[in-house]
């Protein structure tokens, strides 16, 4: 089954568009376990089982890992994450971008150490960067397109004058996915919730490629305005929220308070499909 496959397949199986982000940051943990890097994978794998019949996908953000040390527990997450939630697509949000022979190496370290179904990529350093991953079949790649944070603007609304219609970069990046970098169909987009007009214009541009749309939740982002600004029946989107959901409750029932938490927005999400 390709990652697409099961993008659709976990869409209509939760009836859901909310992708839950895992960003695990023990100073924020719930008072029972705060501060404890060791309890990393104790804590997301009890907000991945209050909330997998919720979600289209899951995204562990690798940072949160590497930083304290616990790839080890992001392994461990995984395997449970394919054990216990085996019909919900993971997404590791990585955000690499470098030379082929370096990407081959991420790659693997994406898809072969950590059994991700699809990665966050940065296309700043052109097509050969991301080739190395299009080489996994059926695997996903989410190409950075407009980012849901404010300095996006410096280098993403720039025009482009050497292009002929001079787009923004943003929107050559939507047009290289939709077009000739989307070789076997393998690849996404992701655009910020935070500014649901121009997910509108990444959606005119790019029909067909699912969308990674973070920003709802934390980043104050519309929920219902980016679904009618994204939301195609044949193209998935997959909104994300993070910290609103992980860190609903302080109390020692977190997770409960992550499902309700979870249930609500993907709630909202469905309601503003039309
Ligand atoms: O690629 C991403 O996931 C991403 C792209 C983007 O434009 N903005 C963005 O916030 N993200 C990630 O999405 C998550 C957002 O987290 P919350 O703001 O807590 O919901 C974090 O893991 C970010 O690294």
């Amino acid at each position: 089954m390709t990652f697409l496959d099961m993008l659709h397949s976990a869409e209509r199986r939760n009836g859901s568009l909310l992708c839950v982000g895992l960003d695990p940051e023990p100073a924020k943990f719930p008072d029972h376990l705060k501060g404890d890097a060791s309890r990393i994978y104790d804590f997301c794998a009890a907000i991945v089982d209050a909330t997998a019949d919720l979600v289209i996908a899951f995204k562990p953000q690798i940072a949160y890992f590497a930083a304290h040390r616990a790839e080890d527990q992001l392994e461990r997450l995984m395997e449970h994450l394919r054990r216990n939630a085996p019909q919900v697509p993971v997404i590791l949000d990585a955000k690499r971008g470098d030379i082929g022979s370096t990407a081959e190496q991420y790659a693997r370290e994406a898809f072969e150490r950590y059994g991700a179904d699809a990665v966050t990529l940065s296309p700043f350093m052109g097509f050969d960067s991301i080739q190395p991953y299009l080489k996994y079949e059926g695997k996903g790649a989410f190409l950075l397109c407009r980012t849901s944070n404010p300095g996006g603007d410096d280098l993403q609304n720039q025009r482009l004058s050497s292009v002929p219609g001079e787009p923004l970069l943003y929107e050559h990046v939507a047009r290289l996915a939709q077009g000739p970098w989307n070789l076997n169909g393998q690849l996404g987009l992701v655009v910020g919730a935070t500014y649901p007009a121009e997910i509108e214009r990444v959606r005119a541009l790019a029909p067909t490629v699912p969308l990674l749309i973070p920003g709802v939740g934390a980043q104050g982002g519309d929920a219902a305005a980016t679904v009618r600004a994204g939301w195609r029946a044949d193209a998935p989107i997959v909104v994300n929220s993070s910290r609103a959901i992980l860190y609903a409750s302080s109390g020692e029932g977190f997770a409960e308070a992550a499902r309700r938490a979870a249930r609500k927005t993907r709630d909202v999400l469905q309601a503003a499909r039309g």
